[in-house]
């Protein structure tokens, strides 16, 4: 078992360097040499099995005794110490919540496990290590939250300017110590294009010790699989069910692809993209286009140019009628968006975030052609209350949580930048002295 670079399979690493590098120098990302498949009976046994253990089953192979039993343990009880409610919506129709961890969503699993994954690496390391995230929205909350306690790890998010709700700018810009926020004069491309140029440029790696939290880093996409055993825990393994992926950068569902290869008897993924929707307009077409990236109401989405595609693609020989066999896409526009918000309110007094509005909306869309036994998970991935601009025009319940409000209040802290790379080099070297 190791990592190999999906531009270069002879790139081989194990776990621990693949976690610490983020990301290969060739620009590729890594993958899994093996994803087993787990025993049959591991299957059959999901009602019966708590999610920490099930979590343990799940990643147990990646990390390859890498890190001990006890302490990957100990690590994987901490990552899932929230719920994952899953809500009936309508008859067919549930929403599993992935956001009751502490900045509102599913972003929370894959960064705790990554945060405690490098604190063990770096227990006693004499260097430090930096952090680079780049985030639309929800990413830099998380990952924030994560690594606020961490000893030896400096961590700096990218966000772009403008383009991120109040609570979500809040939860990425008020936590001092070792997170510095910067707020980029562009979009999430740009800082994501920033990110990677920083991994490319191999004089920087030899004078700081980089690596990133976004989904590109293995052990913030691979605890993602977890979750999609919820429904499996509480219906069985007969039941057939699809999930509905609210994409941006296709980390969440390709980690639902991996769990399908392990054996999850997932029947089908529904991508459901607002309208920065390279991977729908892919599915269809067979044509691989990324357009600049269009700002929308579910911004944690607004990605032009997803990175985990190459994984995707990688996961499916690069074959497009295997992809597209497995995988359906739909996109919304803000307007059906708002209105699926309206409609679902009404009829069935469920709130739904946007991202969750999307997902719904593409697993209707889904569902009308599907065999009438199936039942579709959506997954709700951001809590309400950190859209509330658009939440507003839906309800006027008080929906924000205790904790929420807190950050409401603090004084944001971030440092203005352009989105030219010279600039954030500096900012990087100038760190590090
Ligand atoms: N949706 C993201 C964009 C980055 O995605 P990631 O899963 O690769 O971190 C966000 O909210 O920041």
């Amino acid at each position: 078992m190791h990592y190999y670079s999906t531009l270069n399979k002879n790139n081989k690493v194990g776990f621990r360097e693949a976690v610490i590098e983020g990301l290969p120098g060739d620009n590729g990302l890594f993958m899994p040499s093996e994803i087993s498949k787990l025993p049959s009976e591991f299957i059959q046994n999901l009602p019966d099995l708590p999610l920490q253990e099930i979590g343990f089953q799940v990643l147990n192979p990646f990390v390859n005794k890498e890190i001990p039993e006890t302490t990957l343990r100990n690590i994987i009880n901490k990552t899932l110490s929230f719920d994952f409610p899953l809500v009936e919506i309508d008859n067919n129709t549930f929403a599993l919540e992935l956001y009751h961890g502490p900045s509102y969503a599913f972003k929370d699993v894959g960064a705790k496990f990554l945060a405690q994954c490098l604190d063990y690496f770096y227990r006693d390391a004499d260097e430090k290590c930096t952090i680079l995230v780049a985030t639309s929205g929800d990413t830099g909350g998380a990952v924030a939250a994560a690594f606020s306690e961490t000893e030896n790890i400096e961590v700096i998010i990218l966000y772009p300017s403008g383009k991120v709700s109040d609570l979500q700018e809040k939860q990425l810009t008020t936590y001092e110590k070792n997170v510095t926020a910067l707020e980029i004069a562009g979009d999430f491309d740009d800082c994501q294009r920033l990110v990677k140029s920083a991994f490319l440029d191999e004089e920087l790696r030899k004078k700081i010790q980089i690596s990133s939290a976004n989904s590109i880093n293995i052990a913030r996409f691979l605890p993602q699989a977890i979750y999609y055993f919820v429904p499996f825990q509480i219906f069985g393994e007969e039941q057939s069910i699809a999930f509905s992926v609210p994409s941006g950068n296709y980390g969440n569902l390709t980690a639902g692809l991996i769990a399908q290869k392990m054996g999850l008897p997932i029947s089908s993924f529904i991508a459901s993209a607002n309208r920065n929707d390279a991977v729908p307009r892919y599915l269809f077409s067979g044509n691989y286009e990324p357009k600049p990236t269009i700002p929308t109401i579910s911004n944690a989405m607004d990605v032009g140019a997803p990175s985990n595609f190459q994984r995707m693609l990688d996961l499916y020989d690069k074959g497009h009628d295997k992809m597209k066999k497995a995988i359906k896409g739909y996109s919304f526009t803000d307007e059906q968006t708002l209105q699926i918000m309206q409609n679902v309110y009404k009829e069935f007094d469920y709130l739904l975030d946007p991202h969750g509005a999307v997902a719904y909306g593409g697993l209707k869309e889904y569902l009308k052609t599907a065999n009438k036994n199936e039942i579709g998970v959506l997954l709700e991935t951001a809590h309400p209350c950190k859209f509330m601009e658009t939440v507003k025009k839906v309800s006027k319940e008080d929906i924000y949580p205790d904790s929420a409000s807190q950050f409401l209040n603090k004084e944001k802290k971030s440092i203005k930048m352009t989105a030219d790379y010279n600039d954030f080099r500096s900012l990087l070297l100038k760190k590090s002295n």
